[in-house]
């Protein structure tokens, strides 16, 4: 059996949309139902999939308006305020006509897409708002629920009507400049907005690369409606066009014309919103198209023979007991594969995370599906995060397979297709991972900085001045491949890891998730890992006025040089951010946090012991910053 979790809860994630790593999608007739009827099962096993089910409802619901108003347009709302469905709903459709005013103020020049719901509401705001503040490196991230002390709400309708008028500009302005070719939409006069629904980053991407006139696809811009992992009262947009999504500087252009655009409105200048009701919107089954497209990458891979890699291990053809509402249709992609779905868990989205945080870095989320795993004699378990852009698996023994492990396996099966191609990963990576894809696979270890845009940017760098890489991977369980169009796709991983399952069961089809363990044979682990957060209070006189960063980068430098003078420790030769240090058998990294007022440190090392010695150097130093919230380090030394 396969056992597969899939950790699909909050926000705009489905279990499907994980499993849709298909890229290059083509038009498609849509006959899943023909197609797993009379073509191979190339995955003949057990899935397991977790996402977050509602098993009770949080007594506490928020009830501000704004807050819960604009939460319809994050897709784990939908979900989760079903008692607001209606007015939450409202919001996405008048958000949706004010991008498809922009298009008709310019002669239909584009098609977009985005995964909101539609209804009614009436909520409007003139408040002041720092626009820049929402900017999340190159994703928007604000508060969208109000009811969490000291989280005013930021994200709320007017705002995001006036972000949406401003990305629609800047895509136009982007293809008059580009040249781009005019889309079906000019001649047909057809929608302005393709609304998707429940859907994953990764399938939003997807959607600017379909070729499908039928339903007016390829789109010229698209706009995912989530904040993945963050506590449910957060929300946040990502956007992409035929090229990948936006960076910091496209996010902080549209967000200063956003800020115009709300300005204008706010002093009664509303042409664009009045004229909102004659945009078009559309609603698209884009995720079936996706997951069609899944199934036929995976028994492409597994060889297309006229049956499956072999029988399976135990058991006939199971569905799993996801729920068939839409994006959550998990038998549109497991059940033709031939999975066995039996004991997939948590697949009743809900933004209040009931069951655990979605993020398969977190400790319980992990335990989970390993538990699930092991009740359900699965072979393996796999795990997203909600908008389906982390990922991670557990093998039949329990044996997680994300961070550090996660990215030695995906070296492996990449180093396998692409002898000595460099690997770029993320600053927290191990000692122990560099040394596993350089000796081991034979391959070159770029560990870079944190968050997943600087390393795919970095390999894609790499790759235009001659290095070629083909996997840029964050421990975070973040990871974009260039086959796949360099798209931080966590469910296309996955996809590689059933591949690699399909294609040894074409040989052996009773072999295990164990093909996998085996290609993680080798790699070190340290006893102890552990990331410790350091808030720095940005209010703190110590600060002199200074922005956080110049007090963080202050606290860096005086480390940098306390370092210098222990002969027990020694800098990293190489390093792209923070301080990287190692000694007594480990290492440790302090570093800026990309977004927060926080200076996370990782240490890894050999013993307890050790990482206390560790964790004194760095103590030491930052005593001297009383702005510094040393807490979290000081309990971890006295434990
Ligand atoms: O710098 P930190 O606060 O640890 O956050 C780092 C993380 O930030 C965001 O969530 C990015 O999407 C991730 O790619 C990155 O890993």
């Amino acid at each position: 059996m396969i056992g597969i979790e899939s950790k699909a809860s909050s926000s705009s994630t489905s279990p499907t949309a994980s499993w849709e790593a298909g890229r290059r999608l083509r038009p498609n007739p849509r006959s899943d139902t023909h197609e797993a009827t009379t073509t191979p099962r190339a995955l003949s096993g057990k899935i397991i999939q977790n996402a977050f089910l509602a098993q009770h409802r949080p007594q506490a619901r928020h009830s501000t308006r704004y807050p819960s108003d604009f939460c319809a347009l994050d897709t784990r709302s939908v979900h989760s305020f079903q008692e607001r469905r209606l007015r939450l709903a409202g919001t996405s459709a008048k958000w949706l006509n004010t991008i498809s005013t922009a298009w008709i103020s310019s002669s239909k020049q584009a098609y977009i897409s985005c995964n909101a719901a539609q209804g009614s509401s009436d909520v409007s705001s003139s408040a002041k708002v720092d626009f820049l503040k929402l900017q999340n490196g190159s994703d928007i991230r604000g508060v969208a629920v109000g009811g969490v002390e000291g989280e005013p709400v930021n994200l709320t309708e007017p705002v995001t009507e006036a972000i949406a008028s401003a990305f629609a500009a800047w895509l136009l302005n982007k293809k008059k400049a580009d040249g781009w070719r005019l889309t079906l939409g000019i001649t047909t006069a057809g929608h302005d907005v393709l609304q998707f629904g429940l859907a994953s980053t990764p399938a939003m991407f997807n959607s600017t690369l379909t070729e499908d006139e039928i339903n007016h696809l390829p789109v010229d811009g698209a706009i995912m409606i989530t904040a993945s992992h963050l506590p449910y009262n957060r929300n946040g947009l990502k956007f992409f066009t035929s090229a990948g999504g936006l960076n910091k500087a496209d996010i902080k252009d549209i967000l200063e014309h956003a800020s115009r655009i709300y300005e204008d409105s706010s002093h009664g200048s509303t042409q664009e919103l009045e004229q909102a009701s004659k945009g078009e919107v559309s609603n698209v089954d884009y995720m079936s198209i996706y997951a069609s497209d899944l199934v036929k990458a995976v028994r492409k891979s597994a060889g297309n023979k006229g049956r499956g890699p072999g029988p399976r291990r135990r058991g006939g053809a199971v569905i799993g007991d996801a729920p068939a509402r839409q994006g959550y249709k998990l038998d549109k992609v497991l059940k033709p594969l031939g999975a066995i779905t039996t004991g997939s868990q948590f697949l009743e989205p809900d933004g209040m995370f009931p069951n655990h945080i979605p993020n398969p870095e977190d400790k319980t989320a992990m335990k989970a599906i390993t538990q699930a795993v092991a009740d359900n004699k699965a072979d393996l378990g796999i795990i997203f995060d909600t908008d389906v852009d982390r990922s991670a698996a557990v093998d039949s023994s329990g044996r997680e397979l994300n961070r550090n492990r996660l990215i030695a396996l995906m070296s492996a099966i990449v180093l396998e297709e692409h002898p000595g191609t460099t690997i770029v990963t993320d600053s927290v990576t191990s000692d122990g991972l560099t040394t596993f894809i350089e000796n081991k696979l034979g391959g070159k270890h770029h560990r870079f900085k944190r968050g997943y845009k600087n390393v795919i940017d970095e390999a894609i760098r790499l790759n235009t001045i001659g290095e070629e890489s083909h996997l840029a991977m964050e421990t975070s369980g973040h990871g974009a491949l260039k086959e796949n169009h360099w798209l931080d796709d966590g469910a296309y991983l996955m996809v590689k890891l059933l591949n690699k399952l399909a294609a040894a069961r074409i040989l052996n089809p009773n072999v295990g998730s164990k093909v996998l363990t085996d290609l993680v044979e080798g790699l070190e682990e340290a006893s102890v890992t552990v990331e410790i957060r350091l808030k720095i209070d940005q209010n703190h006189a110590d600060l002199k006025g200074g922005s956080f960063r110049d007090y963080g980068e202050a606290v860096l430098k005086h480390l940098e040089n306390s370092i210098s003078k222990d002969e027990h420790l020694c800098k990293a030769p190489k390093n792209y951010e923070g301080v990287r240090v190692s000694g007594y058998g480990g290492w440790f990294l302090l570093r800026l946090s990309l977004h927060d007022p926080v200076l996370p440190l990782n240490i890894e090392a050999p013993s307890k012991d050790d990482a206390i010695k560790l964790g004194l150097a760095v103590l030491t130093a930052v005593s001297e910053f009383p702005a510094l919230d040393i807490t979290a380090l000081n309990k971890f030394l006295q434990q």
